[in-house]
Formats: C-alpha cells, sequence, structure tokens
C-alpha cells in the first residue's frame, strides 16, 4: 500500500536513476565485470535493491533511503579511480542526492 514518504522516495528513486543513463548503478557489480570487487566493498548497493526495498516498505524515513544512495555511491568512489566514468558518475549521483534530499532548501525539480 503506498504512503506519504514512499511516494516522495519513488519521485527522488526516478530522479536519480535518470542521472545514470549508462545503468552503471541499475544492478549489483559482479565481480566478473569488476574484478575483485567483492573483496573490496563489503556492503554492496545499486538500484534495484533499493527499489526493492522500497517495495517492501523497508525504508522509514528519507534519511534511511539517503544512507542507502550514499552506500552505492561510496562503494564506486572506493573501488573505481577517480578518473573513471563509474568513479564521475557516481560523485555526480552523490551530490545530486544528497542536494535534493537536504533539509535546507526546497529545491523545485527539473522535469
Ligand atoms: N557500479 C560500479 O562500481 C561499476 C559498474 C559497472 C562497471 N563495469 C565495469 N567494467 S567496472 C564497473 C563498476
Amino acid at each position: 500500500e503506498t504512503t506519504p514518504l514512499k511516494k516522495i522516495l519513488e519521485v527522488i528513486h526516478r530522479q536519480l536513476q535518470r542521472k545514470d543513463p549508462n545503468q552503471f548503478f541499475a544492478w549489483p557489480v559482479t565481480d566478473i565485470i569488476a574484478p575483485g570487487y567483492s573483496s573490496i566493498v563489503q556492503h554492496a548497493m545499486d538500484f534495484s535493491t533499493m527499489q526493492q526495498r522500497l517495495d517492501n516498505d523497508e525504508y522509514h524515513s528519507i534519511e534511511s533511503y539517503k544512507a542507502d544512495m550514499k552506500l552505492m555511491c561510496d562503494n564506486a568512489m572506493l573501488y573505481n579511480r577517480p578518473e573513471t566514468i563509474y568513479y564521475k558518475v557516481a560523485k555526480k549521483l552523490l551530490n545530486y542526492g544528497l542536494k535534493i534530499m537536504s533539509k535546507e532548501r526546497i529545491i523545485p525539480l527539473k522535469r
């Protein structure tokens, strides 16, 4: 069943995914595409896992969703070198995500 929190998180989730058109963060990273990933990254996170948690009403605040978004980006900035596209998209996602979920100001969502 849907709730006001769920509705806003769905909007935020969609907006974040639009910043990842190449779907680098859409699915769990495998050791096949990213050698050694599972030994470097302890707590993996990706958009599909976040969507599942959303569907199962596992987020009880924006903060808890924000924590998973940050984890997903931090993982990418740990595993990938700064000059890689993966690192750059992660950095952009993190900045954007923190901005739209910040308490400071309400930003009209760019359509
Ligand atoms: N999310 C990530 O850190 C990520 C995603 C895709 C990908 N593909 C590679 N060849 S390395 C790599 C890393």
